[in-house]
């Protein structure tokens, strides 16, 4: 197998204290790095986007709430700032919640955090593993949006999927949508594949479709910021529609989470799906591209029903989206 090259997303720097987070506002063209001293520049970085992805903004927020107990904070004031940031993915809330209980505990944050940082290295290395017995060679993946790019450690979540097929020597190739308006897929999956040398190419979210209807795709995989026990999947917007393309031209449509995506507690009525600053779809490299008085939608995420879901791929093994396979894993 070869040697996978590690970008190292988000580092905690133990002698100055600091949280080191690749800036993905800025990529592909700048490779620079977001410096957090304390939690609410945490909180800055998860809110705006500086580090993004539902594992990875788990893991940062632990630490967020870790430099809150190191500078002296009022913990759960900075629990309920760093909370406050994203509504949609559950890891941003498991992370804390983990984080909290170890400080009722008498335990030190910053372990807690060091440990969810070291567990989801592994777990996504896992689901790679596991995964990439569903790609053939030869195969052509579709991704949506960042699929875990630029996550915690080199592996990801459907990322690591396609990387283990790949590095295992399966010749595959992926296609990114570019996934509007934030472009994770353009600017984070297709700079990571690139990195490492494996072939991708981007389109528009609106070419999937077509290459479906071409024969062109035969696996799509997606992530996800919430599975409900049902396995009803939300992820980035978009991801919906693309299942339902799948599922019409009959091809299979996976997605990879860890556990800490899924939210056991939660029904449809409690998840609530951000809804972000309309300027992020009316404004294209700061020109507007919509008539003055006309508002958009701007959804960032979406919800993707199990029967359109060919199977979940976890840190445990390959599960149907059923609710009896789903608790079987705990
Ligand atoms: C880590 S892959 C799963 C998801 O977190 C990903 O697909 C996604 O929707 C990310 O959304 P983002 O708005 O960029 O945080």
């Amino acid at each position: 197998m070869k040697k996978m090259k590690d970008l190292r997303p988000i580092i905690w720097d133990d002698d100055k204290k600091e949280l080191i987070l690749i800036d993905q506002r800025k990529l592909p063209n700048e490779l620079e790095y977001f410096i957090c001293k304390n939690y609410k520049d945490v909180a800055y970085a998860i809110k705006d986007m500086v580090v993004r992805g539902a594992p990875a903004i788990g893991v940062s927020a632990a630490y967020g709430l870790a430099l809150a107990e190191i500078r002296g904070d009022d913990i759960y004031k900075a629990y309920n700032i760093l909370k406050n940031t994203r509504p949609t993915a559950v890891n941003l809330f498991w992370a804390l919640d983990r984080c909290l209980k170890a400080y009722n505990e008498g335990r030190s944050i910053l372990d807690e955090a060091k440990k969810i940082h070291e567990e989801d290295i592994e777990t996504c290395k896992k689901i790679g593993m596991i995964g990439e017995k569903l790609i053939e060679d030869g195969d052509t993946i579709l991704t949506h949006c960042n699929a875990g790019a630029l996550a915690t450690s080199a592996y990801g979540t459907a990322l690591s999927v396609i990387r283990f097929a790949y590095y295992n020597g399966k010749k595959i190739k992926v296609i990114a949508d570019e996934t509007r308006p934030r472009l994770q897929g353009a600017k984070l999956t297709a700079f990571e594949l690139n990195y490492e040398g494996i072939p991708v190419k981007v389109i528009t979210d609106n070419t999937a479709g077509f290459l479906m209807q071409k024969g062109e795709i035969d696996k799509i995989i997606v992530g996800a910021d919430r599975i409900l026990v049902d396995g009803t999947v939300y992820n980035k917007i978009g991801t919906y529609s693309l299942a339902v393309l799948a599922k019409y031209h009959g091809i299979p449509f996976y997605v990879a989470a860890p556990l800490s995506t899924f939210d056991l507690k939660s029904s449809e009525k409690d998840v609530i799906i951000e809804e972000r600053d309309e300027r992020e779809v009316a404004y294209i490299d700061g020109v507007r591209i919509i008539p003055e008085g006309v508002g958009c939608y701007n959804y960032a995420f979406d919800k993707t029903p199990p029967d359109l879901i060919t199977a979940i791929i976890t840190e445990k093994g390959i599960i149907k989206p059923k609710k009896e396979d789903i608790l079987k894993l705990y």
